[in-house]
């Protein structure tokens, strides 16, 4: 339970609090505690907003609320109802995550039943996108859970997701909560699913969707990507407008994630890592002192992506002229 702003931000450094629309709601949470705790809310809003570069709702959450706070101080002077103005935002951006995640469980489900008309999807999914990161069901996971409740969902394909599992340990926690048939692979596995004609489609999650269609989501999808379009398998993006970011021009604008060397070089047990240790807390699997490259995310771009679904609909093919589209959406609905 993160009772101040800067237990919040570390707990979105340590992926305690993980997800991109779930950052979105924990920054503006924060703001609001901030705000509330008599912490400095301009400095508060700085740090949770940097806390993890690459997803841009995080940024997103983080200025709604502090918008809405100095609103309400401008206008009343009054830190107590800025204090409620702040939570009030965070609250709306809650219900409103809730509201795109039903909406595009239902555009990802009418756009497998159009690609895949047979019926039986069988889904790879990659890294967490339930509702673990998410004020409603999720994103990805939410549109395979659709597809499951209807009797559509033949098999659910696991990602493991290295170095943090959050498919081993997340998404198939949620995929057995709710009784859906899947298996959990390796992410090195995925290929030979592929070429054994197993996936019908790869359903994922995305962090920030760049001007031109490019895709920041969790290492290891771009990838999936590649396979996908080798093997003529529909590669679907699943987020919320908010994830779309129109001031990224494209992929190599997009900050991608450096994290630390231990989370490579040990499994990590699930508690946080003890700041400032030699290790971080987790099993060693490669000798003291390996050099580890760990990025937190990878970037598909445009031309690999089958779909992009939205709370707004279906985007595809992902083009400059569709992306505009969605652009200006996304600013009608960000700050
Ligand atoms: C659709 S939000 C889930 C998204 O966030 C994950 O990253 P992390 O676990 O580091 O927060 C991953 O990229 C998922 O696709």
């Amino acid at each position: 339970m993160c009772t101040d702003a800067p237990a919040l931000v570390e707990a979105i450094r340590s992926l305690a609090v993980r997800g991109a629309p779930l950052l979105g709601i924990a920054g503006a949470y924060g703001v609001a505690l901030a705000a509330a705790r008599g912490f400095d809310v301009e400095d508060a809003a700085e740090a949770l907003a940097a806390a993890r570069p690459t997803a841009v709702n995080l940024t997103v959450g983080v200025r709604r609320a502090r918008a809405a706070y100095r609103a309400e101080l401008e206008r009343s002077g009054d830190r107590e109802q800025a204090e409620r103005a702040a939570l009030a935002a965070a609250r709306a951006l809650h219900r409103e995550d809730a509201e795109a995640s039903t909406r595009m469980a239902a555009h990802g489900l009418a756009l497998l039943d159009e690609l895949l008309p047979g019926g039986g999807h069988r889904i790879l999914t990659h890294c967490n996108t339930g509702s673990l990161v998410s004020g409603g069901r999720g994103t990805a996971f939410a549109v395979a859970l659709a597809a499951h409740r209807k009797g559509r969902l033949r098999r659910l394909w696991v990602d493991e997701t290295r170095p943090l599992l959050q498919g081993a340990r997340l998404t198939a926690y949620e995929a057995a909560r709710s009784g859906m048939a899947y298996t959990l692979l390796t992410d090195n596995a995925a290929g030979s699913l592929f070429a054994a004609g197993e996936v019908d489609a790869v359903l994922v999650g995305a962090d920030r969707i760049a001007a031109d269609g490019s895709v920041a989501n969790k290492v290891g999808t771009y990838p999936l990507a590649v396979l996908a379009r080798y093997h003529h398998v529909p590669f679907v993006v699943v987020a919320p407008v908010t994830t779309v970011d129109p001031d990224t021009p494209d992929g190599a604008s997009i900050e991608v994630e450096q994290r630390a060397g231990h989370e490579v070089t040990e499994i990590m047990a699930p508690q946080a890592p003890v700041a400032g240790a030699e290790t971080g807390g987790g099993i060693v699997v490669a000798p003291l002192g390996t050099q580890a490259y760990n990025p937190a995310f990878d970037v598909t771009p445009p031309g690999l992506v089958t779909a992009i679904v939205t709370e707004e609909g279906v985007v595809s093919p992902v083009t400059a002229d569709a992306l505009t589209v969605l652009c200006d959406r996304s600013r009608q609905v960000t700050i």
